[in-house]
């Protein structure tokens, strides 16, 4: 590697990222306070392997340019105007809204397929899906650097890529890693990053770097080289490079990805601590356990459909649970149940496992009644409980398919 180039391809944004969500159906009002009022800081595009920007701030949004040569989203924003704006910007309850959100690439790929997308203020949204469900090209669409061919994205309650300008500064992104100066240290990474912003202030510049040093566990680090960082360390000065201005919207892709247990433990919990700050957390994860832990809401995608949003308890709940009954009569409890509507019976030796019914308020199932079915017909029960649906379940109910869980 030759000096001045960054250690790794690049993806880091102050501005732009994956992002996806939403939520449907009954969503409880954030009870998050209110995000910051975001200091401006430039968001920019930054070809692969091209060093940060200069003369643009903050962290930088990577993305290859789209084949068909599309507009590659917003510049760097005016300062003054961006500062302006985020001074005076409304508290949105959505802070991520697409209506009917389309992309077909120029080869006739369909890759996103009218998405209805509502991210809540104070959220911590997963984007979940299989490879090829259409994340990356709405993250795209949202972050301003590909235009849909139809529909509406407002990001932070503006039009993108309209409204680029404004908004990218108050959202900090990482996508894929972040791009660092090998030869450099933690710290002079950090500054580098700073001083690309026109909108920070050279004299507080020390301070701002320590403060994101140490939100990121990083400042004992901070002198050290960042090719000698570890993937995670690299990940958390990723993070530290877009939390040098207060966002209001975090962009997180994969934000785990490649980490050890450890290191995936931290960086979930600097994204909790984040949002406990009123941070909305936008994140984007194959791993259905890392989405059931740290998010509040998420949103399935498959070939370009958002299948549905909502929060994670409610996606959850929405499949069926499975009823387990331990007795000594399995095949008289069996009948019962059947009886009763459920299917997908197992027998075994010490019971009978069972899918209940989906309940309906014209029908309702009431397990109580059931467990008395079961006495009246002589089935001696010595336990009976209805085994809790996972997010997993719920993505397999919703798919017909199985999920890389273990990545
Ligand atoms: N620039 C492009 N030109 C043509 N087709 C594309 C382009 N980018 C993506 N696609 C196609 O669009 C579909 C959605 O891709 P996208 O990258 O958005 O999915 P994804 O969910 O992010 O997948 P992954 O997790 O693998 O990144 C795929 O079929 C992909 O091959």
């Amino acid at each position: 590697m030759t000096k001045g180039e960054p250690v790794e391809e690049q993806r880091i944004a102050s501005g732009g990222g994956r992002m996806t969500t939403p939520p449907v159906g009954p969503v409880k009002a954030p009870g998050h306070p209110g995000a910051p009022a975001a200091s401006a800081a430039c968001a920019a595009t930054v070809p692969s392997g091209a060093p940060a920007p200069a003369g643009a701030a903050g962290a930088a949004v990577h993305s290859e340019p789209e084949a068909s040569g599309e507009p590659a989203g917003p510049g760097p924003a005016d300062s003054a105007a961006s500062a302006a704006s985020a001074a005076t910007a409304p508290a949105v309850a959505a802070v991520i809204e697409t209506r009917g959100l389309t992309k077909r690439y120029r080869g006739g790929q369909l890759a996103v397929d009218g998405l209805d997308l509502t991210v809540p203020r104070g959220s911590v949204f997963g984007f979940l899906g299989p490879n090829g469900s259409g994340k990356t090209t709405t993250i795209r669409m949202l972050m301003g650097l590909i235009e849909p061919s139809s529909g509406t994205a407002h990001v932070l309650g503006e039009p993108m890529p309209r409204a680029g300008r404004r908004v990218l500064p108050r959202v900090g992104a990482l996508i894929e890693g972040p791009a660092l100066y090998g030869f450099l240290s933690g710290r002079e990474n950090l500054v580098r990053y700073d001083a690309a912003d026109p909108t920070a202030d050279p004299r507080t510049r020390a301070a701002r770097v320590a403060a994101a040093l140490d939100r990121v566990g990083l400042a004992a680090a901070a002198g050290k080289k960042a090719r000698a960082y570890s993937l995670g360390m690299k990940q958390r000065l990723g993070l530290a490079a877009a939390l040098l201005q207060p966002r209001e919207l975090l962009v997180l892709d994969e934000p785990t990805n490649g980490l050890d247990p450890q290191g995936m433990r931290e960086i979930r919990t600097l994204v909790r601590e984040l949002a406990a700050d009123g941070t909305t957390v936008f994140l984007s994860s194959h791993l259905l356990d890392e989405i059931e832990q740290v998010c509040t809401h998420a949103a399935v995608m498959a070939q370009g459909r958002l299948l549905t949003q909502g929060t994670v308890g409610e996606l959850a709940s929405s499949t069926r649970g499975r009823l387990a009954v331990t007795t000594p009569d399995p095949v008289d409890a069996a009948r019962v149940l059947k009886e009763h509507g459920l299917t997908d019976l197992v027998v075994l030796e010490t019971g009978v496992t069972g899918e209940l019914p989906l309940s309906s308020p014209s029908a309702p199932l009431d397990l109580a009644d059931l467990n008395a079915a079961l006495v009246r017909a002589d089935v001696r029960v010595r336990s009976f409980g209805v085994e809790r649906a996972s997010l997993e379940d719920a993505f397999v109910a919703l798919t017909g398919e199985g999920f890389d869980v273990a990545g």
